[in-house]
């Protein structure tokens, strides 16, 4: 973690209403959140609390009610002025921020290569520059002896790395991944976040893991709770990987 640079990720008093009068539901209360290149941070807390809400306002999924939003330093949302400040949020999602879920959803009719080097394709990059990129990133997860298998002959962990490394492909400074352990076991959980770990590390990636897996907890140096709809952070084990 790098903290005399300027934070990947800054949140201030976000609110998300969800429906209006009667029928409205405020999943996000003011939330307060800073995390800096190269940490992994856990977000957890119980069913409903607004877990993946704020994902969704992170990755310009949804656009919020109220508050601040800046990715390293640009104000990409400011409730007090007009809310979204940037005109193009697909081009957000795509360069800025990196997806990673609890199950891979790899598209099955690409290889392992391609998967990983489609959206530095469609982000314009060109095939052969976008093919060695996701080989350097395959081989950096130890899966590039898999680069030209169908994802359907991978095992899940495998899976679970092309996708971690899909999630890096454009050098999306911000990853958000939500459960990404839940199916796997204590082993393969354990070397999914160490993977996170060194990428966020090697990448100055800052990385939210939302989490209820009680293998992975331990590992997190911070961890923000949520509860209600907002947040407090707290220091987490930080368990050695
Ligand atoms: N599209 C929606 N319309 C109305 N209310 C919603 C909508 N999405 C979520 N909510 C409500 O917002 C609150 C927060 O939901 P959210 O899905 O963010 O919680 P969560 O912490 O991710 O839960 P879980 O762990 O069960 O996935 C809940 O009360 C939920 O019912």
């Amino acid at each position: 973690m790098d903290k005399t640079s300027i934070p990947a990720i800054r949140i201030e008093g976000l609110m998300k209403r969800y429906g209006t009068g009667d029928a409205a539901v405020d999943a996000l209360k003011g939330v307060d959140m800073t995390v800096w290149p190269g940490e992994v941070v856990g977000l957890i807390g119980p069913s409903g609390s607004g877990k993946t809400t704020l994902l969704k306002c992170l990755g310009a999924v949804i656009e919020p009610t109220g508050g601040h939003m800046q990715l390293s330093g640009e104000t990409i949302y400011d409730g007090k002025d007009g809310g979204w400040r940037t005109g193009d949020l697909r081009a957000l999602r795509r360069d800025r921020i990196g997806f990673v879920f609890q199950a891979p959803y790899l598209i099955p009719f690409l290889d392992v290569t391609d998967n990983v080097a489609l959206l530095p394709m469609l982000a314009g990059i060109d095939n052969a520059a976008a093919r060695k990129r996701a080989l350097e990133l395959l081989t950096a997860l130890d899966v590039a002896h898999r680069a030209g298998a169908q994802v359907s002959q991978l095992s899940g962990g495998e899976q679970q790395r092309v996708a971690i490394a899909r999630s890096l492909a454009n050098h999306a400074p911000i990853i958000l991944a939500d459960e990404p352990t839940a199916p796997l076991d204590s082993e393969r959980a354990l070397t999914v976040i160490r993977i996170l770990n060194d990428m966020a590390v090697q990448y100055q990636t800052a990385i939210i893991v939302v989490t209820h897996d009680e293998k992975i907890i331990p590992t997190f140096k911070r961890i923000y709770h949520i509860r209600d709809g907002r947040t407090h952070e707290e220091a987490g084990e930080g368990r050695p990987l």
